[in-house]
């Protein structure tokens, strides 16, 4: 019999136990919220959760260690989940900011060297304890947030040894940090210069080289697209997310970020993706088709606030049966933040989601676009011991209290790793 951690008298438990599956409409706005609730972990695992009053029962029946967390006038949440995440990078891109507020587009920087291709410079030229190094520090930064589960892209290497050596990274970082780490391959992510004058043939090298190369390996559970104009069209984008299923990789696709209306969404939907990402500029009947197929949509509205867009239509998308979760996109060129906090509170000011639907979104919901919907994201038995206490009385105060990091504990797997703020 392991160790009891017992969180006790939360001013408010959320629960997210109100469903099944991605939460959609109406049911993105139930949190399952107990007051005066209580959880107790045991060996990693939630073995109660429920009142205080039952938790005392369950306890009285109970015998070993117990170590008792005061969560009066707290608000305990599972533990943030960040489902899209370009964490393992060496380099920095602040020059594009400006570049970017004298009005140069992003796909322009691209275009001519810089962007992505940067990065993937200053990535190709980084060991891979180097890249781990870098990312280590991110994943601390994270867990100060309130997230314990992140998903990790390739994606800036764009060579098969380099695609070969951030995926290698971002399993060891699975290994060494307490949050854990899905991966995901994408060389899809742009053309290397290499290529640049004959790009067919690296749509080919995807295909025929590293997808086998992650796959044999057992390096990534999913393949990523950027799908967009200028980077890889609808035609490509279908052929490799194709050759990645044939391969037993689930699907995921950056789609409808810069071009209006470019299909992105018609896309995932088609290929039945697990989840397709930004859909800044998608259609309504791509809207619809997201519906239809069930994929959820990735809503990144700290990049939107970055690249100075619009906000994705989550409204829209709600109101129209759309799972919808959240994320903070990190990445050295659209989004160099590891906030979920602050996308939470971006989620309500730019896309007027409520503060519950937030919430689902960057729990539950979060955690069915990477596939462990089954194992966190919400706090029921069975389920990891993965839960953020807030220093707020009640959960809306999450989104009123803009601009800061709420974070007062975080525990990952029934052990607590940040107390009062900081790192323990
Ligand atoms: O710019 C980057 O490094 C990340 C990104 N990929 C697609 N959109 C943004
Ligand atoms: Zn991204």
């Amino acid at each position: 019999m392991g160790k009891l951690t017992y969180v006790k008298s939360a001013s408010q438990l959320l629960c997210m136990d109100t469903g099944h599956g991605p939460r959609t409409g109406k049911g993105m706005s139930m949190l399952g919220i107990i007051a005066d609730g209580s959880v107790v972990i045991e060996d990693g695992i939630i073995v109660f959760a429920g009142s205080d009053a039952l938790a005392a029962q369950f306890l009285g029946t109970r015998r070993g260690e117990v170590e008792v967390i005061d969560a009066s006038g707290k608000v305990v949440a599972p533990g943030l989940v960040d489902p899209h995440t370009h964490v393992v990078y060496a380099g920095s891109r602040e020059n594009e900011l400006e570049l970017r507020l004298q009005g140069e587009k992003y796909t322009d920087i691209l275009q001519r060297g810089g962007g992505i291709l940067n990065t993937a410079r200053s990535t190709r030229e980084a060991s891979e304890e180097e890249l781990i190094r870098q990312a280590l520090t991110r994943l601390d930064r994270f867990l100060l947030h309130g997230v314990t589960t992140i998903e990790a892209k390739s994606g800036y290497g764009l060579t098969v040894k380099d695609e070969l050596k951030q995926l290698r990274a971002a399993r060891e970082l699975d290994r060494r940090h307490p949050i854990d780490v899905v991966p995901t391959f994408m060389g899809a992510h742009a053309v290397p210069e290499e290529y640049r004058s004959h790009p067919e043939s690296y749509v080919n090298l995807v295909i025929e080289e590293m997808l086998p190369a992650v796959a044999e390996r057992g390096l990534a559970e999913y393949c990523d697209v950027f799908c967009e104009q200028g980077v890889f069209d609808i035609a490509e984008s279908g052929r490799i997310l194709e050759a990645a299923e044939r391969l037993g990789f689930k699907l995921k696709i950056h789609a409808d970020e810069i071009a209006k209306n470019f299909g992105g969404a018609e896309l995932a939907a088609k290929l039945e993706a697990v989840s397709a990402e930004h859909l800044l500029k998608t259609s309504e009947e791509g809207i619809r088709a997201l519906a239809k197929s069930g994929t959820i949509a990735v809503l990144l509205p700290g990049t939107a606030l970055f690249l100075m867009e619009r906000a994705a239509d989550a409204r829209s998308m709600i109101d129209g049966g759309v799972a919808v979760a959240l994320s903070t996109d990190c990445n050295p060129g659209s989004s160099p933040t590891v906030s979920m906090p602050f996308i939470m509170n971006a989620a309500c000011l730019t896309m007027r989601m409520t503060p519950a639907e937030v919430l689902v979104a960057s729990t539950i919901n979060a955690a069915h676009a990477i596939g462990r919907g089954n194992e966190i994201g919400s706090i029921e038995t069975g389920k990891r011991g993965d839960l953020v206490l807030f220093d707020v009385s009640n959960y809306r105060q999450l989104q009123y209290y803009y601009g800061m990091n709420l974070v007062h504990t975080v525990i990952k797997n029934g052990r607590t790793v940040v107390k009062g703020g900081v790192l323990v």
